[in-house]
């Protein structure tokens, strides 16, 4: 897994991920100091930080990711709230393996600031996406989304943690169901069979 922030996407998974679970986490790759990494510690979870600025570019950082990421030689990438781009070679080396949870109903609202920018915009529901990675922003094909109701006194941070609940259990289920029955990819239809 790669995550940036809180965590609480991987704890969630690192909790699902004993007994029978047909998946468990590898490592938790990390793009700056971060909550995400004290809870894999915390659930010794191996984790390695590979920091855009400990590189001379972004393609030497995307390189060094890449690298990093298969040494565990991963049958899953899951990202969960990593707030980097992944760029050509990382793609390239996990096709269709990559899968992403965002925090809206994609295509609505792509990028860095989804919850953000719906409350801004006055939307009525939105909720989460889970889908798998491509070169573009938030355009793979989608594997699963669910609403979530914009209540009239939300805040950013109240509609975000409604948000992540969904995502915390949406998220279990599809890395169990991608795991056990894999995905078929045709055009923009994902179709876990
Ligand atoms: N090639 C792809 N890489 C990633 C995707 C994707 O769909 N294609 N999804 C992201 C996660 N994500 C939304 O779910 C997302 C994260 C970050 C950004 C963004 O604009 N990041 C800026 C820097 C932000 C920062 O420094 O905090 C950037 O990378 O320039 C957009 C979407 C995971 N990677
Ligand atoms: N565009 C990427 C993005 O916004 N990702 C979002 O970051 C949060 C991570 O939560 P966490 O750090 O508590 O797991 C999640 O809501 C995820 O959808």
């Amino acid at each position: 897994m790669l995550a940036s922030g809180s965590g609480t996407l991987f704890q969630a998974l690192a909790d699902a991920a004993v007994g029978d679970f047909p998946a468990h986490i590898a490592a938790l790759v990390t793009d700056r100091d971060c909550e995400a990494e004290a809870r894999a510690q915390r659930a010794g979870i191996e984790c390695v930080r590979v920091a855009p600025g400990s590189y001379s570019d972004r393609a030497e950082w995307n390189h060094a990711l890449t690298s990093a990421v298969e040494t565990y030689r991963p049958d899953l990438v899951v990202t969960a709230g990593f707030m980097r781009i992944l760029g050509p070679e990382f793609l390239a080396a996990f096709p269709g393996k990559i899968v992403n949870s965002h925090p809206a109903l994609l295509p609505a609202f792509p990028g860095a600031h989804a919850v953000r920018d719906a409350l801004s915009y006055g939307v009525r529901v939105t909720g989460t996406t889970i889908h798998i990675v491509d070169e573009g922003v938030d355009t793979g094909p989608v594997l699963a989304q669910e609403a979530v109701t914009v209540g009239t006194d939300d805040s950013e941070s109240s509609l975000h943690e409604r948000i992540k609940a969904v995502e915390r259990r949406l998220l279990v289920e599809v890395v169990a169901a991608l795991v056990t029955r894999g995905v078929i990819i045709d055009g923009r239809k994902a179709l876990i069979p």
